[in-house]
């Protein structure tokens, strides 16, 4: 099986060129101002044309409005959606069908009925995307925390086309063993290649995308 590998919250030509090298497949932009991963369109735009048919190109939104999302989808050229927010299984369709994307649903997870939540969003979302749950009050991802891989170990993804994904803590240290006990078809990482926040470490690209395609 080959892994998908999504290294998120790229805001620099040399760290896009870093994921390509690596053989990622899927990066992300983060449209969420409260970020230190943030882009604006004008770096976005820029991005998503040198990803052009090289990477799957991912915009990340939490709650985002209707501009934003469209804004950001004209900009970059978007692949892919991935609401991390609270967002509905009707409005996640909604997205999916206004723009002719697929979109993945992050769901924080730190129990099974965390996990159960997923089911609702079957058919509307591509993919769901399991990821921590983070402390009130900060950023709803992004924050290097991991959640107990047991309660998605073999998740079972009927509905969703595009499978699922492992997101949450992980980094070129924990990617393999990662893989190995759940199954994930598709890992994500942000703070795990980084060298502060925001600040993406193309060393570091390199060692993930190399450990998550050599399962321990
Ligand atoms: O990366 C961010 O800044 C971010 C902000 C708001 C929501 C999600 C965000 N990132 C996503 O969070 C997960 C886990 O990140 P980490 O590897 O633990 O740092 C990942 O899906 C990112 O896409």
């Amino acid at each position: 099986m080959t892994i998908g590998i999504k290294i998120c919250g790229i805001s620099t030509a040399p760290s896009l060129e870093a994921c390509i090298k690596a053989q990622a497949s899927h990066v992300g932009f983060v449209f969420f101002p409260k970020s230190p991963r943030h882009v604006t369109l004008q770096q976005a735009a820029v991005l998503g044309a040198v990803a052009a048919g090289r990477i799957q190109r991912v915009g990340l939104f939490v709650d985002a409005d209707d501009s934003t999302i469209a804004e950001a989808v004209a900009a970059a050229k978007l692949d892919v959606l991935q609401l991390h927010g609270s967002e509905t299984p009707e409005r996640v369709a909604q997205l999916s069908a206004r723009h002719g994307l697929p979109a993945w649903k992050a769901l924080s997870v730190a129990s099974a009925e965390d996990v159960a939540r997923a089911d609702a969003y079957r058919g509307a979302a591509s993919m769901v995307l399991f990821d921590a749950k983070t402390p009130k009050g900060t950023l709803p991802g992004g924050m290097g925390l991991a959640f107990d891989w047991k309660l998605v170990a073999g998740y079972r993804a009927g509905g969703f086309a595009q499978g699922w994904g492992l997101a949450g803590g992980l980094g070129p240290n924990n990617v393999a063993e990662a893989i190995t006990r759940t199954g994930a078809p598709l890992v994500d990482c942000s703070s795990g290649v980084e060298s502060s926040a925001g600040v993406k470490d193309e060393t570091l690209i390199a060692a993930f995308c190399k450990a998550a395609r050599s399962p321990a």
